[in-house]
């Protein structure tokens, strides 16, 4: 018997110091599961012995004391919670419950969503918001009308003529899941704390003290229920015409509210709104049932905490506590380096979930999860599942009380070919400098080496691409030059038969495609330079490469300086080219390339040692009619002129054509000698050979 007192004691303690993190301030330290869990074991403890059920008891009470951060509400009417229904068995208790109590053979329900936000109350006289405030503990609630005022959805005035002089609407405040992912997608960029989920993100913004704050994050209102109303002879007689009523007034009203007779209705209800659940724009924590008939409710009457005459159908759960196994790190397909939590098994959200994102060294520095750790993992909608929390508590230590595991770092190399793995100054991400290299960014590479602008091979899209380095053909783009019109039709062959297609004849796209890889060998070296996809190094440096130093031996064997001393090329771009020319694997691409004809003119700097240009820097900006840009460049390169990418104060000459823009504003603004083309072509052709 003292056990069990005991353990009643116990369990409101623990509920009474969740309910505080969880209302007042927004920083949970369970999950909503284990806190059901505990409520529901009370629960059951208090039926078996009423005679120690106290008054202050959380079963008896809703929600927490106000924390007095803001002015306090008292309710007119009182805001209260809902019993809640795990089973379908549950469901049935309440409908025969009500039957019993009502002698209705079929009562008629109203069904909505359970909104999983944080429930408020506005007050309208003559047809204005003027207040607007938490639950509070059903009583008392917080003013956080300020707050309120920010919410676009939400009605400052209300629609129609015939509106009653005072009117309260009870709904439910929540934050759509997008704007959850994006908020915390840009505190993860910006190393800021992160929302848990998007309850905790809409009560948090809701209890904001500077109502900017709660401006900057978008939120989103529902109507569910009236407050006082005043005078209330025009109120409808159904909870279900009350929603369409609150829609004619200007308020949102789910639109997947419906209503229905007896107990089947409901559990179907239920069933399709759990499927519908992860393409809702917002979270829901189950489906709500209300008598529709206000008579009726009347009839059925409350009970401390919450009416009799409704009940919260909770969906499986979208945060679980299980354990991490071990941290691993992913390789993806453009080379990002992304941390996984490997875990005991768990059913979250509906489904068994094993692993879960850690996101970035930044958020796994900011969560500190090590191996062993107990964590709230979370997965709702198609977002995929993740890690939101360590419990500190449960960390597992050793015999003298430290932690048993160190922080987690991330690894220097790729664990996947061994590259370093590097992660640029303000970027978030890791990458590994494999390239081409590495097998798990294979199949990009090839597609960008294969593109329309690099060695434009036609035909070798995403697909095949894939199917290559599936089928071993392929590893680094030098094999695609080894590839035989038998390779391809075997690697088809293999490929149907495993999809279980029937076997194709045709050898056509095979030939085609061998042929567009045979037209490639013959390119440029900006075009392969662009192709071999060196971090950093897009078209126009690649273009600007080429240009300066003439052959693909002179780039390869160039220092530091010599490559910062090409336009545009800053340190940490000289860095990456210098690593990627170094790297054995990527030289052996290179020779196997040579080796299996890739040809490309190459010849000394084409820049003249003598010329009326030299010692001059000259910009090129804007279209020009009569020639392209890169041949422009050419020839200003041949009188001697230095070509360069940006206007500085060491530009001598900037060129612009058509639709110039920055460029020629900044030259304008530092007195740079500008040149239309017109001048441009009368230069060119007096100093014609
Ligand atoms: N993790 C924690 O530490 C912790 C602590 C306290 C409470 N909780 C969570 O909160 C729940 C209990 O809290 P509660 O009393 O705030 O309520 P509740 O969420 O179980 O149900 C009542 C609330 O549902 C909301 N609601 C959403 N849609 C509705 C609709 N269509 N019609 C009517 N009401 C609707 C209202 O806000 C209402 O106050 C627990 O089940 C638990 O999940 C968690
Ligand atoms: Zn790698």
């Amino acid at each position: 018997m003292n056990n069990v007192s005991g353990r009643m004691d116990l369990l409101r303690a623990q509920i009474e110091e969740a309910n505080y993190r969880y209302y007042v301030l927004d920083d949970p330290a369970i999950t909503d599961a284990e806190w059901d869990a505990l409520f529901r074991e009370l629960l059951a403890l208090e039926a078996e012995h009423p005679e120690w059920v106290t008054a202050d008891s959380p079963t008896q009470r809703v929600g927490a004391k106000p924390s007095g951060k803001f002015d306090s509400v008292v309710h007119s009417v009182p805001m209260l919670s809902l019993s809640n229904a795990f089973t379908d068995d549950e469901v049935a208790e309440f409908v025969q419950r009500i039957r019993k109590e009502l002698g209705t053979e079929s009562p008629e329900f109203s069904i909505e969503p359970k909104f999983d936000g944080l429930a408020i109350s506005l007050r309208y006289e003559q047809g204005r918001f003027v207040r607007g405030a938490t639950r509070g503990d059903g009583v008392t609630g917080e003013d956080v009308t300020a707050n309120l005022r920010t919410i676009k959805s939400l009605p400052l005035k209300l629609r129609g003529e015939d509106v009653p002089a005072v009117l309260e609407v009870r709904g439910e405040v929540v934050m759509p899941r997008a704007d959850f992912e994006a908020y915390n997608a840009r505190a993860r960029a910006s190393g800021q704390k992160v929302l848990a989920n998007p309850r905790n993100g809409a009560a948090g913004s809701l209890r904001q003290l500077d109502p900017g704050v709660t401006a900057g994050r978008p939120l989103a209102f529902f109507a569910y229920a009236l407050g006082e109303v005043e005078p209330a002879t025009g109120v409808p007689k159904r909870h279900s015409d009350v929603l369409s009523w609150l829609r004619t007034l200007g308020f949102p009203v789910s639109t997947e509210a419906s209503t229905t007779a007896g107990l089947e209705g409901l559990l179907e209800a239920f069933n399709a709104m759990a499927h519908k659940r992860d393409q809702l724009p917002f979270d829901i924590d189950g489906v709500v049932y209300k008598l529709d008939r206000f008579d009726q409710q009347r009839e059925m009457g409350f009970v401390s905490r919450a009416p009799r005459w409704a009940i919260a159908h909770k969906f499986p759960a979208q945060e679980v506590t299980t354990r991490v196994e071990s941290i691993e790190v992913n390789v993806g397909r453009t080379g990002a380096v992304t941390p996984w939590a490997l875990m005991e098994p768990v059913h979250v959200g509906g489904v068994m979930v094993a692993r879960a994102t850690l996101h970035n060294a930044d958020q796994i520095a900011r969560l500190d999860v090590r191996p062993g750790d107990t964590v709230v993992v979370r997965r709702a909608g198609d977002v995929i599942p993740e890690v939101v929390r360590v419990i500190l508590e449960e960390r597992p230590v050793d015999a003298s009380g430290l932690a048993l595991h160190q922080p987690f770092e991330m690894p220097a190399t790729c664990p996947v070919c061994g590259s370093a793995v590097e992660r640029e100054d303000g970027e978030v991400v890791a990458r590994c400098t494999g390239g081409l290299f590495c097998p798990a960014q294979r199949v990009q590479a090839l597609v960008h080496f294969a593109g329309r602008r690099a060695m434009d091979i036609e035909g070798l899209g995403e697909k095949i691409a894939e199917a290559l380095v599936e089928s071993d053909l392929v590893h680094s783009p030098a094999d695609l030059y080894r590839l035989s019109v038998d390779d391809l039709m075997a690697m088809k062959r293999r490929q149907d038969a495993r999809e279980g297609a029937k076997e194709s004849q045709a050898t056509r796209w095979a030939e085609n495609l061998i042929a567009a890889i045979a037209a490639s060998k013959q390119t440029s070296l900006e075009r392969l330079l662009f192709g071999l996809g060196i971090p950093d190094v897009g078209e126009a440096t690649a273009k600007t490469l080429a240009r300066h130093f003439g052959s693909l031996d002179a780039l390869r064997h160039a220092d530091i300086e010599a490559l910062m001393a090409v336009d545009d090329v800053g340190s940490i771009m000289a860095h990456h080219i210098k690593h990627f020319f170094e790297a054995p694997h990527n030289a052996a691409v290179l020779d196997a390339l040579r080796e299996q004809g890739v040809r490309f003119p190459e010849g000394l700097p084409k820049r003249a040692a003598d010329g009326p240009l030299l010692g001059k820097t000259v910009v090129l900006t804007g279209g020009l009619a009569g020639m392209s840009r890169d041949v422009a460049a050419g020839r200003l390169e041949q009188l001697g002129a230095k070509i360069s990418g940006s206007v500085s104060k060491k530009t001598s000459i900037v060129v612009a054509g058509e639709a110039a823009g920055s460029k020629l504003a900044k030259a304008t603004e530092l007195g740079v000698e500008i040149w239309d083309e017109a001048q441009l072509t009368a230069f060119l052709q007096a100093h014609e050979h």
